[in-house]
């Protein structure tokens, strides 16, 4: 079975309906006001209305406030919420939905530890990410995938610098349950390439 795709930070209905038709089982939709790739709760449900059935939406937050997020899911039908700053397991969870909560991957932090502290029935999975002083996504940047553990005990999106041309070893390296990437099928932060997007998936194993 292939390994299943995220592509995060779409901006508008059209790109997000052509990226599911490309093959992404998931699109992130970035609720963090400083990101290039923020988008409006309005355009957000836009997005998530064009969707194609079976592709999930997956809504972004960094640090926000419970008022935000609850703001949110009021008005556009999230499938997935994406905790990519510091919130802890009891934030992640008040809210009720299934949830996924990113680790920068930094040096000194034990990832399982991290990992196993979020197992819990909402927690579908950990996301790696790369570590960035000051930027908490979406910087292009990859890390060491060699470093990582082995087993898991949540299912695991790799995330951090993935594009084309380096997406299989990485599968092949870290055997993942999901990638995720932005940068790397993007012409300019928070513009979509539909070529990239469509290597990116060909290029998933
Ligand atoms: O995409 C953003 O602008 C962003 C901003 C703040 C926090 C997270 C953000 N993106 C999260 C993602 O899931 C990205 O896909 C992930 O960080 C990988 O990004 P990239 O290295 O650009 O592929």
């Amino acid at each position: 079975m292939r390994t299943r795709i995220k592509i995060c930070g779409l901006r508008d209905a059209a790109t997000a309906r052509q990226v599911a038709l490309l093959g992404a089982d998931a699109i992130g939709l970035v609720f963090y006001p400083p990101s290039p790739r923020h988008v409006s709760v309005a355009l957000a449900a836009e997005i998530v209305a064009a969707l194609p059935v079976f592709v999930a939406s997956v809504g972004l937050f960094v640090n926000a406030s419970v008022e935000n997020v609850s703001a949110v899911l009021e008005k556009v039908p999230l499938d997935l919420l994406q905790f990519h700053g510091d919130e802890d397991l009891a934030f992640c969870s008040q809210f009720g939905r299934p949830f996924i909560k990113a680790l920068r991957v930094k040096p000194g932090i034990n990832l399982l530890e991290y990992a196993a502290s979020f197992v819990s029935p909402l927690c579908r999975g950990i996301l790696l990410d790369a570590w960035v002083d000051g930027v908490p996504g979406g910087t292009g940047e990859s890390f060491d995938w060699q470093a990582l553990p082995n087993e898991w005990p949540l299912p695991l999106i790799l995330s951090g610098g993935l594009h084309p041309e380096n997406v299989a070893a990485a599968i092949a390296c870290v055997q993942p349950w999901a990638v995720d990437v932005s940068s790397g099928v993007e012409q300019c932060k928070g513009i979509k390439d539909l070529v990239l997007v469509e290597s990116f998936v060909r290029a998933v194993i």
